[in-house]
């Protein structure tokens, strides 16, 4: 088994897949995605009713699932979080909630719900609503939150406003089991290895990157996280055009289990609708098994704190061959 920390309720997972071994394929395992990359404005209405029209368009060509942006209904900007927050345990404060849940349902389709601000027990969250023909099958509260300072360049601080996620979010569905990261949880690979070892077949990260670590990273980091965990990533951020201060890298894109782009787009308003064949996971895992080929037996991640209070210089140390990871 792989040990993490993990809350046994955040996992909405059934034993229907394996763990470990060749991959088992869902009921439906070759289908249509639909990333909708569109802007965000002041008008969280205005948001709403872009949000619907898009979905549909999505779901007209033919997609079962579709993913939303980081932060769809509402500017990214600590100044709006609070402001644009709804509590979706209140069918009275949870309209982007509710339209989620009537959109689905109407068209048939899962969403990965990008995310939205949630306040939930006097604390802010940055949360993805996963939902299923119009129900609710898990909320995904951002691990990692996004706090950087590049000197002369960018500055953000969401732990200003938010406090973080501490669950990682799997669910099974019949297009197959998916993880779900927000944006910089992307930057985190221990949690794509936990959603592989937990049989995901797809990751999807809503995101938001900008213009100083989007060129750069934001492409390299979804073809990482599938070619190293063999699996779909899935990214859907807001287009360029987006208001306030913080200008988004767009490129929603989908990348296969070799690391393979298989759509992409630029930073513009569009919806993105891609083919997913699952059967590609499981070729791809025949090619090169490293499930096979892992060395559980020589490496073991470590927290900093706890290798040095073992005097260990480095993260990675020796175990004996019986442990099991
Ligand atoms: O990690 C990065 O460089 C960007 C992350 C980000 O924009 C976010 O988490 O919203």
């Amino acid at each position: 088994m792989y040990m993490m920390a993990t809350s046994p309720n955040s996992m909405v997972v059934n034993t229907s897949f394996s763990r470990l071994g060749p991959l088992k394929l869902p009921t439906i395992s070759k289908f249509k995605i639909g990333l909708c990359q569109f802007s965000v404005t002041l008008d969280k209405n205005q948001n709403l009713i872009h949000a619907r029209k898009l979905i549909k368009v999505a779901a007209e060509q033919g997609a079962r699932i579709v993913v939303l942006p980081e932060m769809w209904n509402c500017p990214y900007s600590n100044d709006f979080f609070a402001k644009y927050a709804e509590d979706y345990d209140n069918k009275d404060d949870s309209p982007s909630f509710s339209l989620l849940s009537e959109v689905a349902s109407c068209h048939g389709v899962t969403i990965v719900g990008g995310s939205m601000p949630e306040r939930s027990n006097g604390q802010l969250y940055n949360t993805c609503v996963f939902g299923a023909d119009g129900k609710l099958k898990a909320k995904h509260r951002k691990i990692h939150l996004f706090d950087i300072d590049i000197q002369g360049d960018i500055s953000f601080k969401e732990s200003e406003t938010f406090t973080a996620g501490d669950k990682p979010t799997i669910v099974d569905t019949d297009i197959g089991r998916i993880g779900v990261g927000i944006c910089h949880d992307i930057r985190f690979p221990e949690l794509a290895m936990l959603y592989r070892a937990q049989g995901a077949h797809m990751i999807c990260y809503p995101g938001a990157f900008n213009m100083s670590t989007g060129e750069l990273l934001w492409e390299l980091m979804q073809r990482t996280r599938a070619a190293d965990n063999q699996l779909l990533v899935a990214t859907c951020s807001p287009s360029r055009g987006s208001t306030g201060s913080y200008t988004t890298w767009g490129h929603s894109t989908l990348v296969g289990p070799s690391g393979e782009l298989i759509a992409t787009t630029a930073c513009e308003e569009t919806v993105v609708v891609a083919e997913i064949d699952y059967s590609a996971v499981q070729l791809q895992r025949q090619n090169i098994p490293l499930e096979k080929q892992w060395r559980r037996e020589i490496y073991k991640f470590m927290d900093i704190s706890e290798a040095e209070s073992l005097k260990i210089s480095t993260c990675f140390v020796s175990l004996p061959s019986d442990t099991v990871l």
